[in-house]
């Protein structure tokens, strides 16, 4: 039999911090039922990783949240990627694979590495800063809303978009419940910008438009792979970012190493990733019934994978809980793993290593003051607030 817990993965405790929670999941097996949900939990690495490369059995294509699309409207039309199981899937995953790889993105290569200089120019003028506005949101939000073409006007909407978005993927708590009256205003600033004519003739939004014209996909979908830009592609590199500098403020000497090797700023974002997991969890839901780690979970059943406790499992990684750069963090499910793995990760570390490059050349040490204080979101794992002094030598 499966064991069951009674634990709250989207209560204010576990949002604090989840560590305890982590461990106590991993400790009680394989598979664990939550009560309070009725849905299937792992917190192990070696199921979480079969869960997510097992997408026949574990599929998206009824929602990566709590609801389940067979039997609940989605709040907004489902993501043709995040939200889509194969043959649906692959079109749109082929289009942004496409336009979002790693020779793709050499184009802005330099012109993300001048932003970043000049970014952290500005913010070494006032040396104790709050750096969550200050960087971890300040640059995304310089490069990326640029790349995909949107227009300069309502941009704000972006990072409320996405909060609630993530917070969508969980139960209806209070998370979700207090952003309902803002939604409909997010969401349609959101979606007017897919509008082939709202976006510029350079970004990725034109080469997805591009894409239809050629027939990859159609233009009825292209809007929707254009939200998936929007939605994805900002809250997730905020967090990211202050998930690397909260990682180097509490680990001084990681700090000196990459000083000492910048050939180390690549993998110290992917170690970031493992050890924060920016997003936490998400879910699936099983096609048939299907036995993992010796327990028959049913068919429709929701299953919760928790991608930040696989990313801590001792069973698969020496000394999880700390962020070591000496370490290869290969492997790290932080981007989850096979058919979905996420399409945009090549721009996220681009992102990341524009700007920890242009930190490392002018800051000697960061330093944590005053209190750090939790973004709850039912999905990221986020800072609202990271005070720090940025000691230039
Ligand atoms: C630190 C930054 C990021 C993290 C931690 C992250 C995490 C993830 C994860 C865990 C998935 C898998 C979801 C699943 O298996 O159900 C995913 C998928 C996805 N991500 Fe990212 N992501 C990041 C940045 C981005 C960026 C910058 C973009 C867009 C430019 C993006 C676009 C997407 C899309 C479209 C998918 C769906 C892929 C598919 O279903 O085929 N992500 N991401
Ligand atoms: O396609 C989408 O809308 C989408 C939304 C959220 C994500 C999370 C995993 C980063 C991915 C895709």
């Amino acid at each position: 039999t499966v064991p069951t817990s009674d634990h709250d993965p989207f209560g204010p405790d576990a949002l604090e911090d989840p560590t305890r929670m982590h461990a106590q999941l991993r400790e009680a097996g394989p598979v664990v039922l939550l009560a309070r949900y009725g849905v299937y939990a792992m917190a192990r690495y070696e199921q979480v990783h079969a869960a997510l490369v097992d997408w026949q059995d574990f599929q998206s294509g009824a929602g990566v949240g709590l609801s389940n699309f067979r039997y609940e409207k989605p709040w907004r039309p489902p993501s043709l990627l995040l939200e889509a199981d194969p043959p649906r899937h692959d079109a749109p995953r082929r289009v942004l694979s496409g336009i979002l790889g790693p020779r793709a993105l050499r184009r802005l290569r330099d012109r993300w590495f001048a932003e970043a200089e000049a970014l952290v120019e500005e913010v070494l003028s006032t040396p104790e800063l709050d750096v969550v506005p200050a960087l971890a949101e300040a640059f995304p939000l310089r490069v990326f809303p640029d790349a995909v073409g949107v227009g300069e006007e309502g941009r704000e909407n972006l990072l409320p978009y996405g909060n609630f978005v993530f917070n969508a993927f969980g139960p209806p708590n209070s998370l979700v419940t207090e952003a309902m009256p803002d939604m409909p205003r997010w969401s349609e600033w959101v979606n007017a910008q897919c509008a082939r004519e709202a976006l510029s003739g350079d970004g990725f939004g034109a080469a997805i438009w591009a894409a239809a014209d050629r027939g990859e996909i159609t233009h009825d979908q292209a809007p929707l792979v254009v939200r998936s830009l929007l939605t994805a592609g900002v809250d997730t590199t905020v967090h990211g970012i202050a998930a690397m500098l909260y990682a180097f403020a509490t680990h001084p000497q990681q700090w000196r190493r990459v000083r000492e090797r910048p050939q180390l700023v690549r993998a110290a974002f992917d170690e970031a990733v493992r050890w924060q997991s920016p997003v936490q969890t998400f879910f699936r839901t099983a096609t048939t019934d299907t036995t993992i780690g010796g327990a028959v979970i049913p068919e429709g059943s929701k299953i919760l994978m928790f991608l930040g406790a696989a990313n801590r499992d001792p069973r698969h990684w020496t000394d999880p809980d700390t962020f070591d750069l000496e370490r290869d963090p290969s492997g790290h499910v932080g981007f989850g793993m096979g058919l979905h793995q996420c399409v945009g990760q090549h721009v996220a570390r681009l992102e990341a290593e524009a700007l920890l490059t242009a930190l490392v050349r002018r800051v000697e040490r960061l330093e944590l003051v005053g209190s750090p204080l939790r973004h709850h979101n039912n999905t990221l794992r986020a800072w609202a607030r990271l005070p720090m002094r940025l000691h230039t030598q």
